[in-house]
Parts: structure tokens; sequence; C-alpha cells
């Protein structure tokens, strides 16, 4: 499959500071990416050096085929991109900076751009000054959804967004995703993005520290164990276990996928009274990345 985005070894420094450590993952045509990571991982700034928007200071970026060191201009005619911090003209309308950002990338108001101004329902005619931030949220995403192109870049777009605008905002990536197109979509939060995304990268003091698709992910995690054992002596032989707990006679503990067939046998040697195994939560699993090693 043609790799629309591909970053490789991706270095920059802020001074001292190393915001980026050797960043490097592909998106393929017709892929919806999430690009997942606490605050101040470094999403932002992966993407602002992916769009040219800063320099990075070693690494290469191919973004649809193109060479962006070369090709930037190129590239950008075929790109949307919804930044995380919106600059809205204060004097013109909404209505009007939706026509002056679709103007500056060069296309048109159509009549696509009517049906999401209602579909989002956005009050044109006020002044972007008088728009509370979910409003002003919509003005860029009703521009990107308007336009035809190959690769949408949203920068944490759903933060301001109320429930119902947020499930808008999902049905229009869906709907690109539909159509064939590639989407790159950062979050903080991984149930805002999980509906839509086909893979992943999880970014973390501007470090990948895992990539691939959720279920991968999943199947890497333990497996949660809940035994009802016949007596509190039997609950104890599996106190070894990794995160044991019990209650009186109920034992629970995690296993690693490839350890389940020797802990069937175990419990069913103990007389299990009643089992449940089940996989951990995605929340859980992503709560468990942001934590290893602590926080910047
Ligand atoms: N212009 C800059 N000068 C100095 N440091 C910067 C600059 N831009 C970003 N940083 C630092 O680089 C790191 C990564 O920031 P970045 O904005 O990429 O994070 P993020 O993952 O997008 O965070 P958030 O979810 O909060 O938007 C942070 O420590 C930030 O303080």
């Amino acid at each position: 499959m043609a790799k629309v985005l591909e970053v490789q070894q991706l270095n920059k420094y802020f001074g001292q500071f190393q915001a980026l450590k050797n960043v490097s993952f592909d998106i393929e045509k017709g892929e919806v990416f999430g690009f997942l990571g606490p605050n101040g991982s470094g999403k932002s700034t992966t993407i602002r050096a992916i769009l040219g928007l800063i320099k990075h200071d070693s690494g290469d970026i191919k973004l649809l085929g193109m060479d962006t060191a070369q090709h930037m201009m190129a590239a950008h005619q075929r790109i949307a991109y919804v930044p995380d911090d919106v600059y809205l003209w204060p004097n013109l309308t909404g209505g009007e900076v939706i026509d002056l950002l679709l103007r500056m990338s060069g296309h048109e108001h159509t009549s696509r751009t009517d049906a999401l101004i209602k579909k989002f329902e956005l009050n044109t005619k006020k002044k972007s000054r008088t728009y509370s931030t979910g409003n002003r949220q919509k003005v860029p995403l009703i521009v990107a959804f308007s336009l035809d192109v190959d690769l949408y870049i949203f920068d944490e777009p759903t933060s301001g967004l109320d429930p119902l605008q947020a499930r808008n905002f999902q049905e229009e990536v869906l709907a690109l995703k539909q159509a064939g197109k590639t989407v790159l979509l950062s979050s903080h939060i991984l149930s805002e993005v999980e509906k839509m995304i086909d893979k992943l990268a999880i970014i973390r003091n501007g470090e990948i520290i895992e990539s691939g698709t959720l279920s991968s992910m999943q199947n890497l995690a333990e497996l949660n164990v809940k035994a009802t054992l016949p007596d509190y002596e039997t609950v104890l032989r599996f106190s070894h276990r990794h995160k044991f707990a019990s209650i009186h006679n109920t034992a629970s503990f995690a296993i690693r996928r490839d350890e389940l067939a020797t802990v069937l046998r175990e419990l069913s040697e103990a007389d299990v009274q009643d089992l449940q195994i089940t996989p951990p939560t995605l929340e859980d699993l992503f709560i468990q990345y942001y934590d290893v090693g602590g926080a910047q």
C-alpha cells in the first residue's frame, strides 16, 4: 500500500531541550492514524516539523511521496491542517474567516461548506472575537472538511467541542475514511479517537514508546484473572502471581497470554469454582503506557 507519510529518525531541539528523539512512524493511504500522548509529549512539535512550520535538526520526512525538504509547497496543496491553537481574525465574521482560509489554501466556498456550517451549527454572521472556544474550533474544521485533499491532519481537534459536535467530527472523519482519504489525528485521550483509528503511535517525552493496531497492543497486555476457590488456603497457592489480591476465597491476579494454559491447569487442579478471565480495557492499557517510567 502507498505510504502517505513517512517520518524517520526525527530529532528536534529547543535550545538544550530535546523535544523529539528519533521519532519514526508511517501512515498508509486510507488509514486513520492516532497520534497519542500526554500534554507536552511532542505531538504538536512533530506535526509542525512534518508541515515545515518549524525546522527539525535531523531526520527525514516524506509527505505524499515527496521529500519535504524540497517539495513542501507542492505537498501543502494536498493537505488540510487544523492546528491546536486556532488564530481567527477578531474583526471578521466566522463566515468571512472561513472564506479567507479557503481562498488562502486555493479553494472555494462550496455547497459542501454550507452543509458543514449547518451540521456544526456555526453562526457565521457573528464576529469571530465573540466566539466561544468550541465555536472557534469549528471554523478550521469546517474549512478542512470542505477541502478535497489527500491528507488531513488534525491536532487535538475535539478538545473544545461538546459531545454532539465531537460526534459530528467523528462522522466526518469516518466519511473521509470511507472515501479512502488519509487522516492523522492527534489527541491526549484515547477514548476520543478510539472509534475512528486504524493504527496508533504513543509518544511520551519526545519518544515513540509503542505503535501498532489497538488490538495488537491489547494482545501485548496482561489478562486479568478472577477465580473463586474452595478455601483461603487454596487461594494462597496463587499469591506469587502478578498483581495478586484476595477477598475471602476469591483470588485475582494478572497473567501473560503465554501463561494461560499453565494457569488454567493449576486452577483446575485447585478445584476452581468460578472463573473470569478478561483483557485489560484500552483505557487501562493506555494509562499504563503513560505511567511507565513516570511523567516528564
Ligand atoms: N517553541 C518552543 N520553545 C521551547 N520549547 C518548546 C517549544 N514548543 C514546544 N516546546 C516544548 O516541547 C515539548 C513538546 O511540546 P508539544 O507542544 O509538541 O507537546 P504536545 O504533545 O503537543 O502537548 P499538548 O497535548 O499539551 O498540546 C514540551 O516540553 C514543550 O514545552
